[in-house]
């Protein structure tokens, strides 16, 4: 089984990834973790480059893409294919809806376009189930409590298109997403994760 959790930065998703992976290897689960863009010595490299460039080092938005696409197809082919071949639930930290959602909804590149690229990168394998962390930016940014990266750098206009681009990309695939209202407690999302989990297992 393949899960992976996403939504804007700052919304919980490593807390509730710790919480789900404890909860998952306490059943006897195998797990494998894993983090899109990264996990992989090409994905960190390019994950360093993604979120740590400066203006001397300009990342254009189709070049950008493009990086997140790269990072993403190395990953498939080297941890989360084979673990999946292995028997493992993994669960990645983002996966290519963040894609979607950063680089076309926000980033103003064509959806259509990005989901292609994204067919190639992923050779088609999908998550089972996609934990959508939902949240107003500001409240996000609160909870963030470092300085913000590159990515994270770029404005409340641009953080509001990804929260409504993350709530349309889930309405596009209601079976697959489910959407967790991030302002409750700690516990309660990881209960609502636990319980979908539990039903899909
Ligand atoms: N449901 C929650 N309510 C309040 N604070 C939270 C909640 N979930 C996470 N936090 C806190 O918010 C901060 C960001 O959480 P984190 O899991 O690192 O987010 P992300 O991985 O999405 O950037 C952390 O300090 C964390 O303890
Ligand atoms: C996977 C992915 C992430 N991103 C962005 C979202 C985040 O701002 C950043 C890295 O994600 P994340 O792992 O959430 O970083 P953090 O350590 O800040 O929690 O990259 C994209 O723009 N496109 C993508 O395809």
């Amino acid at each position: 089984m393949f899960l992976s959790l996403d939504g804007i930065d700052g919304v919980g998703k490593s807390t509730q990834m710790r919480l789900l992976v404890e909860w998952l290897e306490g059943e006897g689960h195998r797990v494998v973790t894993c983090r899109d863009p990264g996990s992989t010595p090409l994905g960190e490299t390019l994950r360093e480059l993604l979120l740590h460039s400066g203006e001397d080092r300009p990342i254009g938005p189709r070049a950008e893409m493009l990086m997140y696409m790269a990072a993403r197809a190395q990953l498939m082919e080297d941890v989360i294919r084979p673990a999946l071949a292995g028997g493992a639930v993994v669960v990645s930290d983002r996966f290519l809806m963040a894609n979607l959602v950063y680089q076309a909804h926000a980033g103003g590149l064509p959806r259509e376009a990005v989901a292609m690229v994204g067919a190639v990168a992923t050779d088609g394998v999908m998550p089972d189930r996609v934990f959508l962390l939902d949240l107003d930016p500001e409240a996000a940014d609160q909870r963030r409590g470092r300085e913000p990266d590159r990515m994270e750098s770029r404005g409340a206009e641009y953080r509001r298109r990804l929260r409504a681009g993350f709530l349309a990309e889930a309405e596009l695939d209601p079976q697959c997403v489910s959407v967790i209202d991030a302002t409750q407690s700690i516990e309660a999302i990881h209960e609502s994760i636990r319980s979908a989990v539990a039903l899909d297992l």
